[in-house]
């Protein structure tokens, strides 16, 4: 057979996927509809994991699954738009790494919206000016992203999903290595690459800045500045990359949290995490017996983190992650006992580990 016998049943086919496509929104419409007449929330990640699961047992390996898995964002994405033109708020500006994950979770049919800071995406989530906020909250490399903990620590919002992504550093600059006297970037992305600027660029001057892309700005203004962040930022800006993967770990990624208002309920035969902030009397084995509940009831524990809970000096707060729901029975157990003992306990939100 020739191609354009091939072409041609490619344009059968692509008709077939159409209709089908078409039938696909019709039925998110209808479930949009009920969910609004409801007040439930349009995005339910429980579900959309549950989908991503059903396609990759059924596919079997015969179509590549990361191909499968893109494809099925965006039809995901536009049957979400079909329903409500979602506005979801990230940690800008654009080409940051946080607009990749907020775009790897969400596809690209809803809309986005570049914030300056991470107060600016809870205030405009809160005030609904947004539906969803995405933020980064730790990296495998460099850990803790302390400014999203102290807000989810006083918000009323509940975080509803998490999002991985494999965060790749790249040197921009107009300037060839030689000529480059000043490194600019975030401290989290030039704390990722803190060995490889030792050995490459020991005397180059370093300069803490807002965010990654506004590093490949003034890379773009001045040959004699270098920017260490993503390769979309690189394309975006139009400023060449001079090395790929300077991170110092290779396996680098970045936890990001999608925030809302409103909890969507527990969904069954779905893998939780739930996170939670509590703090501790001030006495000697405090923080054993708050642990000691969750081993009682067979509960992993994924994180452990404390920040000075700014009320008083020495005073602190416990962020904790775990697997399993917060309705869950040995949840349920766990902080029965804890509430009994502990001065503070608060749910920042259950959401499914994808
Ligand atoms: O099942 C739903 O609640 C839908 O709205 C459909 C759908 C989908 O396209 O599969 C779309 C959005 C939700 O986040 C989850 C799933």
């Amino acid at each position: 057979m020739d191609k354009n016998t091939f072409r041609e049943q490619i344009d059968s086919l692509d008709t077939q996927i159409l209709n089908l496509l078409e039938k696909r929104i019709s039925c998110a419409k209808e479930i949009g509809r009920i969910k609004l007449e409801k007040g439930e929330n349009i995005y339910v990640p429980s579900r959309e994991s549950k989908v991503f699961e059903n396609l990759i047992k059924k596919n079997a390996g015969r179509i590549d699954e990361e191909a499968l898995k893109a494809i099925y964002r965006e039809i995901i994405s536009a049957s979400i738009s079909a329903e409500k033109k979602l506005q979801v708020a990230y940690l800008g500006p654009v080409a940051t790494f946080t607009q990749q994950a907020a775009i790897k979770n969400f596809g690209s049919s809803v809309e986005y919206r570049a914030m300056h800071s991470i107060p600016d995406i809870f205030t405009s989530v809160e005030l609904g000016e947004c539906d969803y906020g995405v933020l980064p909250i730790e990296n495998s490399t460099e850990g803790a992203v302390f400014h999203t903990m102290d807000m989810l620590a006083e918000s009323k919002l509940m975080i509803v999903g998490q999002i991985y992504l494999k965060i790749e550093q790249c040197l921009i600059s107009r300037g060839k290595l030689a000529e480059i006297r000043k490194i600019c970037s975030k401290d989290q992305a030039i704390g990722q690459c803190r060995n490889w600027i030792r050995r490459n660029l020991p005397n180059a001057d370093i300069e803490y800045v807002e965010s990654t892309s506004l590093a490949v700005k003034l890379a773009h203004e001045n040959p004699e500045i270098a920017a260490i962040a993503s390769e979309v930022a690189s394309d975006f800006y139009g400023v060449p990359v001079i090395e790929k993967g300077i991170q110092d770990k290779h396996e680098n990624i970045t936890r990001f949290l999608v925030i809302g208002q409103k909890e969507p309920p527990k969904a069954e035969n779905v893998e939780y995490k739930t996170s939670v902030v509590l703090s501790l009397n001030d006495r000697p084995g405090a923080l054993c017996d708050m642990i000691m509940p969750f081993n009682r009831n067979n509960i992993n524990l994924t994180r452990i983190e404390s920040r000075p809970s700014r009320k008083k000096a020495w005073d602190y707060l416990f962020f904790i992650d775990f697997l399993g729901h917060w309705e869950d029975e040995a949840t349920r157990r766990v902080f029965k006992e804890l509430e009994m003992s502990l001065p503070k306990i608060k749910w920042l939100g259950s959401y499914p580990i994808k």
